[in-house]
């Protein structure tokens, strides 16, 4: 929950608790006075005695080894401490390596005797629509502090120097999600989850029988056919870009905060990439792309189970239905991602996500995913109450890895 202070977070341009809703701006805008890239420091700031910065090239594949062995060990856990995520490497590569990238911004820590990676922090470029504001970004991913040096305060180091290369290259803006609470929310979101393997989930505690229920009237239950339904749904190719860029631009262009996707972008992002990114079209008479849907791999460990080592999850990604019901294109999504043999389908309450996850038989889950902004203020809108964050989920249109 929420914090009395934020020793870090009341010293940054993020909008804080305590402030005063009377006094804000009227318009939506950043919250520090603008700068110039002369104003930026020029050195990097100083670590703890022992440590150093290193960039890390996730395309050298020591170095993605690296990252993947640091974040397999120490990056984010469920509240109960039985999951933690396990980006694989091809899907650092894929997250990180996006238009535009820069290895300056794939920020390590190591020590400086053995060279271990021992923290680390992301960021991507992004351009981000924030209601009618178009906001050149990065968006900030990965920030990982081995479990041994917890609590030295070694995150606000990462955070500044991270902030430092992304101010050089006059950019003034980041986004970010978190399941933590900090100053101060843009939107708050649920996540939900869909059974593919109810026995597995069930078995590793991700999931419990539920009261009257049997475990063969709970097979029967989430079974699913072993094909997709929609006529004409195949994975997307790289030929379709074009439509798909404008299908995904006309959708996006509906929500409060969207990404601002390029060809070359929808190209990087949505291309399939076995276990790491599915994208599937559907193609109507005279090759017109009317829908596509889309998710992303990200397997957790299970952490101290007898049997099972790892689940695998997939992630709704972004998905536009604009001839085939919503309803019937996610079915879809779940029977492709249970063909491919994973064991649960997650999504969250943003989108037009409510119109289908109850009668797909989703299960809310069990926190909250909290998204933010750096350096950019959102009014509240007018038919808001001002103490719920600004932006509802359903009109979120941004996914961060
Ligand atoms: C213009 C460009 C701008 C770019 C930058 C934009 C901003 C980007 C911001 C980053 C976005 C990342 C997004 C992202 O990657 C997705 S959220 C996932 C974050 N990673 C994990 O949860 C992995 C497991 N946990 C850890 O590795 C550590 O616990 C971490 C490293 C999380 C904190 O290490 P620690 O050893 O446990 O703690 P100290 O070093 O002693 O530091 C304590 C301070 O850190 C604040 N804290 C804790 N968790 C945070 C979090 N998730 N975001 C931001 N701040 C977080 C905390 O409130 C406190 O500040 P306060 O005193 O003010 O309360
Ligand atoms: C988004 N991206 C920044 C990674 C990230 N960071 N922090 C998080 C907190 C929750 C979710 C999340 C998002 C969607 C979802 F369906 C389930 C989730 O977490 C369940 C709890 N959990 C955590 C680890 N293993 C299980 C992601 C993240």
């Amino acid at each position: 929950g929420r914090k009395e202070s934020y020793a870090f977070w009341e010293t940054q341009p993020v909008a804080q608790f305590d402030e005063d809703p009377d006094k804000l701006p009227a318009t939506d805008g950043p919250i520090d006075a603008p700068k110039t890239v002369a104003d930026v420091r020029q050195e990097p700031y100083n670590l703890p005695a022992g440590f150093i910065w290193s960039d890390c090239d996730v395309k050298d594949d020591k170095t993605v080894k690296e990252v993947y062995e640091l974040l397999t060990n120490n990056y984010v856990e469920d509240d109960d401490n039985m999951f933690r995520f396990k980006y694989s490497k091809e899907f650092l590569k894929w997250a990180l390596r996006p238009p535009g990238f820069r290895p300056e911004w794939h920020l390590g820590v190591r020590v400086a005797g053995n060279s271990k990676l021992v923290g680390f922090i992301t960021g991507v470029p992004a351009s981000v629509r924030v209601r009618q504001s178009t906001v050149s970004m990065v968006e900030i991913n990965f920030l990982c502090v081995h479990k041994k040096l917890r609590s030295k305060r070694l995150a606000p180091v990462l955070i500044k120097e991270i902030t430092r290369r992304v101010h050089l290259q006059n950019i003034w803006q980041a986004s970010y999600t978190a399941g933590v609470v900090l100053p101060k929310p843009v939107a708050e979101c649920r996540y939900w989850h869909r059974s593919l393997d109810p026995k597995k989930l069930i078995h590793v505690g991700f999931s419990r029988l539920q009261p009257r229920m049997t475990m063969a009237r709970t097979l029967k239950l989430y079974k699913l056919p072993t094909e997709p339904q929609t006529p004409g749904i195949r994975p997307l190719q790289k030929r379709d870009v074009p439509q798909v860029t404008r299908l995904l631009t006309q959708y996006l262009a509906g929500f409060a905060m969207a990404p601002l996707f390029t060809e070359e972008e929808v190209e990087h992002y949505l291309m399939p990439v076995t276990d790491v990114i599915d994208a599937y079209v559907v193609e109507g008479k005279d090759g017109v792309i009317t829908d596509m849907l889309s998710y992303y791999t990200l397997p957790s460990t299970i952490i101290g189970d007898d049997k099972y080592n790892t689940l695998k999850a997939a992630f709704m990604y972004y998905t536009v239905a604009t001839k085939t019901p919503l309803l019937d294109l996610m079915n879809d999504a779940l029977i492709l991602a249970k063909s491919k043999e994973h064991d649960v389908f997650n999504a969250l309450d943003i989108f037009q996500n409510t119109e289908f996850l109850k009668e797909l038989k989703f299960g809310i889950g069990d926190g909250l995913l909290r998204y933010y902004l750096y350096n950019w203020r959102v009014r509240p809108a007018a038919d808001r109450d001002p103490k719920q964050p600004p932006i509802r989920p359903s009109e979120l249109g941004l996914v961060l890895l």
